[in-house]
């Protein structure tokens, strides 16, 4: 189902865990602020409205979304967290760095989530234009972050009967 085909906001909190023993990372790319920045506050409002305590929540900044690997593999080797939210904005731009950006945060997050036993969600957006960000991050397909503290709680919890 595309994105267009469902609002990214939208969770039912009777089927997410209570996040409130829960505790969460979330590292930040700086480029895009205008879009990772509303991305963030997604993910903090969800995880906050799901249970979560706001100081079990650590946000860690890095300059780009290729940088998010480097920050969250820190994140995980210095903290005792459940889970970890990986949030970047990533736009097209003129030339090939785009595909090389967002194939390398990708594949080096999948690569953490084979390493360690810290879920990490990929919450990078990868749009052709910025109004597709704006979409994605609080406009009217909902809010990435939303979607991705949902997920974060549900990969914490993951097995526990
Ligand atoms: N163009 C975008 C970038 N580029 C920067 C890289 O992520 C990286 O910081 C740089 O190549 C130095 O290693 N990053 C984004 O997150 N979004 C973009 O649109
Ligand atoms: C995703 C990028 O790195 C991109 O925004 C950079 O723009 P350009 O490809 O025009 O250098």
């Amino acid at each position: 189902m595309a994105t267009e085909n469902k609002n990214l906001s939208v969770y039912d909190k009777s089927k997410i865990p209570n996040a409130e023993k829960l505790r969460f990372g979330i590292v930040v790319s700086e480029w895009n602020d205008t879009i990772t920045e509303p991305l963030f506050q997604g993910a903090f409002n969800a995880l906050v409205d799901c249970g979560a305590l706001q100081e079990n929540i650590v946000r860690w900044n890095v300059p780009g979304s290729f940088e998010l690997v480097h920050g969250c593999k820190k994140m995980i080797t210095s903290q005792d967290l459940d889970a970890i939210v990986a949030i970047g904005s990533v736009i097209r731009g003129e030339t090939s760095h785009f595909d090389f950006v967002c194939g390398a945060a990708a594949q080096g997050i999948k690569d953490l989530n084979l390493a360690y036993d810290v879920p990490v969600i990929f919450c990078v957006l990868t749009d052709d234009t910025l109004q597709q960000a704006i979409d994605r991050s609080g406009g009217k397909h909902g809010n990435k972050g939303t979607e991705a503290a949902i997920a974060a709680i549900k990969m914490a919890t993951l097995g526990n009967i």
